[in-house]
């Protein structure tokens, strides 16, 4: 047993270059899709590097529970589908691609499934998965968090509009599913422009390695066809929107970071990093190690819409708040939907800490201002705490609360992150 962090936790201080090379954890988005895509699948498959998070811990869990055999003892996890065929009561935790992707998934056994979660869970966003699972014939008991489904062993589906833009999770989640629905689905997004693209896009390409037909030429509309998943091995690439903090460690002490294997091509919203990076003034390159940042000793403000990858707001912030020009994050309204109301929490948390910070409706603008130290609160955001160790590793005497909350996506974040420096 290790030791129970202090808390709030002394953010280790860069006193000089930080250079080092290090193996992230898999990514929550790829995991937790290959797990339902396995479940689903028309035999056993294994995900591979699974990552091992709070997160995917309940994704294994949600499927277990319904039926399938998820065995999670080892860095490989093996999934064996069997018929969801008894009463469930899943805990979705604060992880929405638990409480989004899973719903569509019980519809198809036999049952009655509960769903709750984590206090600030019955705040995020789901009303319009259970009126798209009703308008796809399922009975949905409920309109936010705890709510109920009839699982009658089947699911008519066709067509279904969505209003997807407070989360791209609400598209991922009907399209997962959707090859099993008697008609398949055609999902079509009616409202603002969605957010997070790159994980429908995730979505799409995972399915098709699963041998599912899926027609994506329309804007807005995605068409699954009816048919069997078939069962593939995945092995899961780290996780590039966890890199962020590591990354940005490099650019605030000048010094180098390495992760390694970073994918030369993926779907991972995180590998935008590189050119937001590059744009603050980092050097950013591939080298045989994996992908290198170098911080230059200079970091500028940028100017950046995160409509497509808002989870990297968080550490961008952080950045921004320690950079020599003005910033504006713009795109980013959804966001306030996320684990917190995460323009809301970086406002006050940075401004608690000196920062020149104005939160707008859709976005945040920072200037340049002279950091102090004090209590970073997370709000048991893991991206929150990441924006919390960069500041801190910039500015003496922060103090991160509740650091152990990034165990949503990385177990030991903290002992790992102060063993860099
Ligand atoms: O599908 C996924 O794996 C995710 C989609 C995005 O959600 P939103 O579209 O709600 O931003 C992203 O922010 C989240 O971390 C993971
Ligand atoms: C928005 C996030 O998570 P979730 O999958 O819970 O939506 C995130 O990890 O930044």
């Amino acid at each position: 047993m290790t030791a129970p962090l202090e808390d709030p936790w002394p953010a280790p201080r860069a006193r000089g270059p930080i250079d080092s090379v290090i193996t992230l954890p898999g990514s929550k988005s790829l995991t937790n899709r290959a797990l339902v895509l396995a479940a689903l699948a028309d035999g056993p498959s294994v995900v591979r590097r699974a990552l091992r998070s709070r997160d995917s811990l309940l994704m294994a869990g949600a499927l277990t529970a319904l039926g399938a055999v998820v065995d999670t003892s080892g860095d490989d996890w093996a999934v064996t589908p069997a018929a969801f065929d008894r009463d469930a009561s899943i805990d979705v935790g604060l992880a929405g691609t638990v409480m989004r992707f899973v719903p569509p998934v019980a519809a198809l056994g036999t049952g009655l499934v509960s769903f709750d979660g984590d206090p600030h869970m019955r705040q995020r966003p789901i009303g319009v998965i259970l009126d798209a699972l009703r308008a796809v014939g399922v009975t949905v008991e409920g309109d936010a968090l705890p709510f109920r489904l009839h699982a009658r062993g089947s699911v008519p589906g066709g067509v279904v509009t969505v209003d997807a833009s407070s989360s791209s999770q609400f598209v991922s989640a009907l399209l997962l599913a959707g090859a099993r629905y008697d008609a398949g689905i055609d999902v079509r997004h009616d409202g603002k422009p969605l957010p997070s693209l790159p994980h429908v896009e995730m979505t799409v390409e995972m399915l098709r390695e699963h041998g599912v037909g899926v027609d994506d030429a329309e804007p807005n509309r995605w068409v699954v066809a009816p048919g069997p998943i078939k069962a593939v091995d995945h092995v899961i690439e780290p996780d590039l929107s966890n890199a962020a903090p590591f990354l940005a460690l490099a650019a605030v002490s000048g010094g180098r970071v390495t992760v390694r294997d970073w994918p030369t091509r993926t779907t991972q919203a995180g590998d935008a990093l590189r050119g937001l990076l590059a744009q603050m003034g980092c050097d950013v390159s591939f080298t045989t190690d994996g992908l290198t940042v170098t911080g230059t000793g200079e970091l500028s403000g940028i100017d950046a819409d995160l409509h497509d990858v808002g989870e990297l707001t968080p550490v961008v912030a952080a950045l921004c708040a320690l950079a020599t020009s003005p910033s504006h994050l713009r795109g980013i309204g959804h966001i306030r939907g996320h684990e917190t109301d995460r323009l809301a929490a970086l406002a006050s948390e940075l401004t608690a800490l000196g920062a020149d910070v104005t939160e707008h409706a859709d976005g945040l603008s920072l200037r340049p201002a002279t950091l102090h130290g004090g209590t970073f609160h997370t709000y048991a955001d893991h991206r929150m705490a990441h924006a919390g160790v960069v500041v801190g590793a910039a500015v003496d005497g922060v103090r991160v609360e509740n650091v152990t909350t990034t165990s949503k996506t990385f177990i030991d974040f903290a002992p790992f992150w102060a063993s860099l420096f």
